[in-house]
């Protein structure tokens, strides 16, 4: 049902195509990490899935096109967490977790007991229970993001889009985010795409890789078929040497360049 099925997908801005005839598959419950340099089309991608920009060819959730759908619908098939998202001036960080709850309210609108209890949950695995009353302006970079995902997970939507969801995000605030979407994918079976800069933690994730590069697909396969040295070199003119990590997943070992020799001597 949350089966995501791209098809020949070429979509852009105006007059700019950015992406050209991308095609993916991702079964429901599977996790799909895109990953690609800077300005490569990840987050383009993401806003043609969510049918935020026009585009050629299919996108298809369980069969069927999101167009077909109604806006409640769409809202329970498909979430989205923006790289930059717009937040509504005024609102606390429960109030606006509230509203990922939207499409799952009843006639009146009025959130219920499950809808509190699934935000009181998400708030506490998130590290933002002793903030729930304070205004989404007073946040720092860090805790404020987390509020923006905690939003798009209160959805419960069959497919979670997630831009860059560990930015400005300690690496233990990471884990405890992506832990909790990898349970979300376990346990009801949701269908996860990220876009993440950092690869050791895409590939610890993410079942799968897509790696852009030009907004065209060049490599697509399991981590440690895509994290090479070489893919490394030509995608991203990067030294970096592959290890593997305790649990068999590729580590990215970035290797410092000019002549790295380490000195302890600073000055004359
Ligand atoms: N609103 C826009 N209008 C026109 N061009 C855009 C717009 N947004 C992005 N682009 C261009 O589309 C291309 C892909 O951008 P995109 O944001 O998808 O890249 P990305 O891979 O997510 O990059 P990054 O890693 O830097 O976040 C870039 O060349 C960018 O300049």
């Amino acid at each position: 049902m949350n089966d995501l099925r791209i098809s020949d997908l070429t979509a852009g801005y105006r007059r700019r195509t950015v992406l050209t005839e991308i095609s993916a598959h991702v079964p429901g419950g599977g996790w799909l990490g895109i990953i690609g340099p800077n300005g490569s089309g990840k987050s383009t991608l993401l806003k043609a899935i969510a049918g935020l920009l026009r585009h050629e060819g299919t996108v298809l959730i369980g069969g069927r096109p999101l167009h077909d759908t109604g806006r409640r619908e769409r809202a329970r098939l498909l979430g989205y967490a923006p790289q930059i998202p717009q937040l509504p001036p005024g609102l606390t960080v429960t109030d606006y977790v509230l509203l990922g709850r939207t499409p799952h309210l009843g006639p009146l609108g009025r959130e219920g007991r499950t809808d509190r209890e699934v935000v009181g949950r998400i708030l506490e695995r998130l590290d933002l229970t002793r903030l729930a009353t304070r205004p989404l302006t007073e946040l720092s970079g860090g805790e404020r993001q987390r509020a923006v995902l905690g939003r798009a997970l209160a959805q419960r939507a069959g497919v979670l889009l997630l831009d860059e969801p560990t930015t400005g995000l300690d690496i233990g605030h990471a884990q405890a985010l992506l832990d909790l979407v990898d349970e979300l994918r376990r346990e009801l079976g949701t269908t996860v795409v990220t876009t993440l800069h950092d690869l050791t933690i895409s590939a610890q994730y993410a079942e799968n890789l897509l790696l852009l590069a030009d907004g065209r697909v060049a490599v697509h396969g399991t981590p440690a078929e895509v994290l090479t040295p070489a893919v490394l070199t030509d995608h991203y003119d990067a030294r970096a040497t592959v290890l593997t990590g305790p649990d068999g997943s590729p580590v990215v070992a970035p290797v410092r360049g000019g002549g790295a020799g380490r000195s302890s001597e600073v000055g004359g």
